[in-house]
């Protein structure tokens, strides 16, 4: 069915109209609340973030896995009173089974790996690019899908692994043209909570609940901070001294308040020396304040954050070594990050670092006769098999109209394919940057 087009060479694209026009009510062409489309200069902008996030995953020795968008919503049922659990995307599928949008990957990498169990060889270094959901009340008009990069390394109770994850987002950050002037890292670890709260023999069952509170510290008042921690049980005296201590910004410091016989100062002491190493010194501090909102970490923490101070956080992960025993697995010894991939544009429109990415085609292929097509479908044929990309014009177009499109599409050559030269076995070449133009033989195009 040519769909009421006119015949050969007729004009293309005018449909006959259809006996009776009755109204159809215009559909919303929007993409649903908090969601975006991805036309060309924007997917181009996607495949650019997502091809450096690709190269370094390549580069730190990673394998890429990936999950489904959809999860038994159990997989994201925590009580500590996460965030991610208030605004969980989930509904009852025509099963009636209770499933969600994912909102973060690393409970899926935890199912996969406890499945896969015995026959996964450890350590293993697995990254991730997916999309996560969230159902947020549009009232504050954020967005309920992003894409996030994941790297995790499972296996490794070392810091070296917090070590290797944090110079991976630096290496990432360095090849798009970020350094250490705009962004850093603030680094911690939960066991420093975890130290606090053991001397007031806080039960180690409210440890997440209260990590989950602490990371509200600068979104929210410090007397609703306070009345939450209150809330869970902590004594005043807990709380006064779980202040003092997230106030601290220097690890010596922190060396006098908790000792020095703590994992909390040992970790962070031998994850700074490390960074030494890996040459990342300048990118990292220590800030006790930093817990992240999620509730399975249990050591260090870290987060990205612009220097500036004007835009939420980066990135951010950490190390989570009692996840899989939440979901009735053996214990895996965990770390990893989550990088979204909105911030880090916004980001990169603050620095003036937004890459130029045009349409590029190496040939647009067009035959100046419509009988001469098939001639031009077997130029573009053997380009192709070239290596070659080709915009093969499958209709009759005006001449005008093909350099018109070759402009836009930012075409380097243009392939006429005419009765004249095409007598003699040859087609016509024009190169449209310098505007030299020739005839060559077809089976001498390159
Ligand atoms: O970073 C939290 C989050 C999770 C899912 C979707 C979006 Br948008 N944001």
């Amino acid at each position: 069915d040519n769909g009421g087009r006119s015949g050969r060479g007729g004009r293309s694209g005018a449909l006959s109209p259809s006996p009776v026009v009755e109204e159809v009510q215009r559909i919303d062409v929007n993409p649903p609340k908090g969601t975006r489309d991805f036309p060309p200069e924007d997917m181009r902008l996607r495949t650019w973030l997502f091809n450096h996030f690709r190269e370094v995953s390549r580069l730190f020795g990673f394998e890429e896995v990936d999950y489904p968008v959809l999860e038994s919503e159990a997989l994201f049922i925590r009580k500590a009173g996460e965030e991610i659990r208030d605004q969980l995307y989930c509904f009852e599928d025509r099963g009636n089974r209770r499933v969600a949008l994912r909102p973060e990957l690393t409970p899926s990498l935890a199912r996969l790996v406890i499945q896969k169990g015995k026959s996964l060889s450890l350590p293993l270094k697995w990254f991730a690019i997916g999309q996560c959901w969230r159902y947020e009340r549009m009232t504050r008009g954020r967005r309920r899908e992003h894409y996030q990069w994941n790297m995790d390394i499972l296996g490794l109770p070392e810091v070296t692994a917090e070590a290797e994850l944090i110079s991976s987002i630096v290496a990432f950050f360095k090849r798009i043209g970020i350094t250490e002037s705009d962004v850093g890292f603030k680094v911690s670890s939960r066991k420093v909570l975890q130290e606090v709260l053991r001397c007031y023999s806080v039960p180690e069952n409210l440890f997440g609940k209260v990590c989950i509170i602490i990371d509200k510290i600068e979104k929210i008042p410090i007397d609703e901070i306070k009345r939450e921690l209150n809330a869970t049980g902590l004594s005043e005296e807990a709380i006064e001294e779980l202040l003092q201590v997230l106030s601290i910004k220097s690890l010596t410091k922190l060396e006098e308040i908790l000792g020095g016989a703590g994992e909390a100062v040992a970790d962070l002491k031998e994850l700074f020396s490390l960074s030494e190493k890996f040459g990342y010194s300048e990118w990292i501090q220590f800030d006790a304040s930093v817990v992240r909102g999620l509730a399975y970490y249990t050591g260090i923490v870290f987060e990205g954050f612009d220097r500036q101070g004007k835009l939420r956080a980066i990135c951010g992960g950490g190390r989570y070594d009692r996840l899989l025993s939440t979901f009735g697995g053996d214990d895996v010894p965990a770390c990893g990050f989550g990088f979204g991939d909105a911030v880090i544009v916004e980001l990169l429109k603050e620095k003036g670092l937004l890459p130029e990415l045009n349409l590029e085609v190496d040939n647009i292929v067009c035959a100046l006769d419509y009988d001469l097509q098939g001639v031009a479908a077997e130029v573009a044929t053997k380009l192709r098999e070239k290596g070659q990309s080709v915009d093969l014009v499958l209709e009759s177009k005006p001449l005008k109209w093909v350099f018109k499109r070759a402009a836009r599409t930012n075409a380097q050559r243009l392939v006429l394919v005419g009765n004249t030269e095409w007598q003699k076995g040859m087609v016509g070449v024009k190169i449209l940057s310098s505007g030299e133009q020739y005839e060559i033989k077809l089976d001498e195009l390159e």
